[in-house]
């Protein structure tokens, strides 16, 4: 197998979102969870996504996962190395976007790296190196009450170079309009004078073609879902991809009992627990009680097990920014979020114990921590339930699983995902 294209994502509802959107594009993509034991089966491919929980951990550890994800993407050939970060930049000033970046081009041997989160079907646009969400920037978006990353600062190139080595640049949106040599000698200029890595704007999809054809040109890039469509659009132009029809038959229906996590506390998270209300049973975790030692994850298996035989129910954290911030000031930001995630995966597990074989999980750090406990080790990419969403199916055992970035998706979300697993 010699890959087109290896990506590394920083976490797995990302990597699910970049390989939905690969192969929307044509091109054949497996998402494995963490990097892959030698012996793994994988299907012919032109991409692989190695999903990484590595956003949220210290740096030096997350630059030694990807490293290691790099050596095993480049053993397969792969022609070009993509960091799948969030289109919402989410980071912090220690890592951990600058601290892998610089250390994947150091070693593949890269002056500079073209970085976007642009992902302009999600609305998320970068304008003179400031990202907006929606008609909003960054600082003004739900994202700025993030619980573990708030996004105070919309200027990333401000934001990259408090987390790099190196100075940090640009390349605006009118050097994008003159095409991908423009942008190339951008990059050249400017790491000719010692930048090692340039925010790139983009706001329409056309603007991440333009990025990818000049990206692939070098070794390594950095970005959300949009680069990774403007790299694919470059692989097949180039005709070093023949696209692939979106992948179609994924098997046979599983059927049984389905259930819903939910651990993100964004907004849209918010509102699509508050909309499946209507349609299935909802447990809301008490944060204070798991926090304080209770056995709120047993409790909430025990509600489940009455229920799940009769309809999917769903199982929530999520809670609005004040109460998230209470309980981060009385139990710390990090140990809450991990006590959660651990009761998160908890719950999953003791339901796939009840026979659930059709999940669905919202919430970028809680998926990693399901999946983990799952012992997940691929997916293959179904249709898409919502821009950045799609169906999964495990290579190794029958179930359907969606892993949702709590961004994304519509208010009525989890009903969609759930028509879309048989
Ligand atoms: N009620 C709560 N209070 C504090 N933290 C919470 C609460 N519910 C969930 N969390 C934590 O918030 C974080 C949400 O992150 P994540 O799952 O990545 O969601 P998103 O996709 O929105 O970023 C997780 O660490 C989760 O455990
Ligand atoms: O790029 C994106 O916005 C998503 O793919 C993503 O990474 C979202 O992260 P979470 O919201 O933490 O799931």
């Amino acid at each position: 197998m010699t890959l087109a294209l290896g990506c590394i994502a920083d976490d797995y509802t990302g990597a699910s979102d970049l390989a939905n959107t690969l192969t929307k594009a044509g091109l054949r993509t497996v998402q494995t969870i963490g990097v892959p034991a030698a012996d793994l089966a994988l299907p012919e491919v032109d991409a692989v996504v190695v999903s990484l929980k590595s956003r949220s951990i210290p740096a030096e550890e997350a630059v030694a996962r990807s490293r290691e994800a790099a050596a095993w993407l480049n053993a397969r050939g792969a022609g070009h190395l993509l960091f799948k970060v969030c289109s919402t930049f989410d980071s912090t000033d220690a890592g951990n976007i600058g601290p892998v970046t610089d250390a994947l081009r150091a070693d593949a041997g890269e002056a500079i790296a073209l970085v976007t989160p642009a992902f302009p079907e999600t609305a998320r646009t970068v304008y003179l190196g400031h990202l907006f969400v929606g008609a909003v920037p960054l600082h003004e978006s739900p994202l700025k009450d993030h619980p573990l990353n708030p996004m105070r600062d919309s200027n990333l190139v401000r934001v990259l170079a408090r987390q790099s080595r190196a100075p940090v640049g640009l390349v605006d949106l009118a050097t994008v309009a003159g095409g991908a040599e423009a942008v190339s000698a951008r990059l050249d200029a400017l790491a000719e004078g010692g930048t090692g890595a340039a925010i790139a704007d983009a706001v329409l999809d056309r603007d991440l073609a333009v990025l990818g054809a000049a990206a692939l040109t070098r070794k390594v890039s950095t970005g959300a879902s949009g680069l990774g469509l403007g790299l694919a659009r470059a692989l097949v132009a180039a005709g070093r991809v023949a696209p692939a029809a979106a992948q179609g038959d994924l098997g046979p229906a599983i059927g049984g009992p389905a259930a819903c996590l939910a651990g993100s506390c964004s907004q849209a998270t918010l509102g699509q627990i508050a909309k499946a209300e209507a349609v299935m049973p909802v447990r809301r975790l008490d944060p204070a009680r798991l926090l304080s030692g209770e056995d709120e994850a047993g409790a909430a298996l025990a509600w489940a097990g009455e229920r799940i035989g009769d309809g999917p129910v769903l199982i929530a954290s999520s809670a609005g920014p004040e109460d998230v911030a209470a309980v981060q000031a009385r139990y710390g930001r990090d140990a809450a979020g991990h006590a959660i995630e651990a009761a998160m995966a908890r719950i999953a597990e003791g339901l796939v114990a009840h026979g659930v074989r059709r999940l669905v999980v919202a919430g970028g750090e809680t998926s990693g921590a399901v999946v983990d406990r799952l012992g997940l080790p691929a997916f293959r990419v179904g249709p898409e339930i919502a821009a950045g969403v799609p169906v999964l199916r495990t290579t190794d055992r029958d179930m359907w699983l969606a892993l949702k970035s709590g961004n994304f998706g519509g208010p009525d979300f989890f009903a969609d995902a759930l028509r879309l697993m048989p």
